[in-house]
């Protein structure tokens, strides 16, 4: 398979490490638990560009395709767990490149979401918008004090697709989901578990990754066929509608970021993250 060509085998320990040739994520699997870390590893901010969004995609096929126990989706950056949509992208975009951007968005989360095996994140950093997407499309979070994390799409002046606000709903209560959304709200660490954003917090990212591993081993008894059925039909209509409304999707999407007043808001919000990095 491309797949493998593309990838390097190293052994660590006891761990088997898998990493893509450009090295946006790594796979390392546990040989004792035989749970997959999947890793988001592209500076500064693990901004979800097309090559981060396709070596994801890739990444998780080969958790599914090698039988791993579980996947726990984290960063290798100390402060922040992902950006979000890499900004970049979606300002004066390339016509054919934004195509294969969202498209590749969809198939991250339709894997991600849809996955058969357990999935948790470590979420090590700050995790806004896009961040967030990917956090609630796993079963379990942990996250570390003093981050943030939520949808702020309408305070940059964008709306989260329908698909987003699924997997929001499928952690949170329909009213805290709806009210943050409508407000942008970026809770802390404390707030996320106070509402039911996050499930633990931990003080480490080793720590985070051992609560998550955890959650993944508590299905240890469980029939992995059984699980994974009953897991799939509680997702399966939000999965089935991105499937119906993919063209659809990405259209909308498509007319909405190309809208001048977008452009320009995206361009003010770009100045003012690049202001604040130079103070
Ligand atoms: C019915 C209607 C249907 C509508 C369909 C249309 C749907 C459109 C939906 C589109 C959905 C979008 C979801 C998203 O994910 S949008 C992205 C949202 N992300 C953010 O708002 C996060 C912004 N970033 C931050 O808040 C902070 O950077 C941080 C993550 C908290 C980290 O802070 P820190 O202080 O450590 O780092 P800096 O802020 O100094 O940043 C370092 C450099 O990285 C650049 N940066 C940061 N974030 C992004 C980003 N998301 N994209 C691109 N670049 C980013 C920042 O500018 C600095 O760059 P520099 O070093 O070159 O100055």
């Amino acid at each position: 398979m491309l797949r493998s060509s593309l990838l390097t085998l190293t052994r660590i320990g006891s761990n088997r490490l898998m990493s893509t040739a450009a090295k946006l994520t790594t796979v390392e699997v546990n040989d004792k638990t035989g749970i997959a870390t999947l890793t988001m590893c592209r500076p500064p901010v693990n901004g979800l560009n097309l090559e981060l969004l396709k070596d994801l995609s890739q990444s998780i096929d080969e958790i599914e395709s090698n039988k791993s126990r579980g996947l726990i989706l984290t960063s290798s950056n100390p402060t922040i767990f992902s950006a979000g949509l890499d900004i970049l992208e979606m300002y004066k975009p390339d016509k054919e490149r934004i195509r294969a951007f969202w498209t590749s968005l969809q198939d991250v989360w339709l894997a991600l979401y849809g996955s058969s095996v357990p999935t948790a994140a470590a979420i090590n950093g700050h995790s806004p918008a896009g961040g967030c997407l990917l956090a609630t499309s796993c079963e379990y979070r942990v996250m570390l004090p003093k981050f943030t994390i939520g949808l702020n799409e309408t305070q940059l002046g964008i709306v989260a697709p329908k698909w987003f606000m699924s997997s929001f709903l499928s952690v949170l209560p329909r009213r805290i989901a709806e009210r943050a959304l409508n407000q942008g709200r970026m809770f802390t660490t404390e707030e996320a578990l106070q509402v039911g954003l996050i499930d633990e917090v931990a003080n480490t990212k080793e720590e985070a990754i051992e609560k998550c591993s955890a959650f993944i081993g508590s299905f240890a008894k469980v029939n992995p066929l059984a699980r994974a059925l009953t897991k799939q039909q509680f997702r399966a209509a939000d999965l089935q509608q991105l499937e119906n409304e993919r063209v659809q999707d990405l259209e909308k999407f498509l007319f909405f970021v190309n809208q001048p007043a977008v452009q320009k808001g995206l361009g003010l919000y770009l100045e003012s993250l690049k202001k604040k990095a130079k103070n």
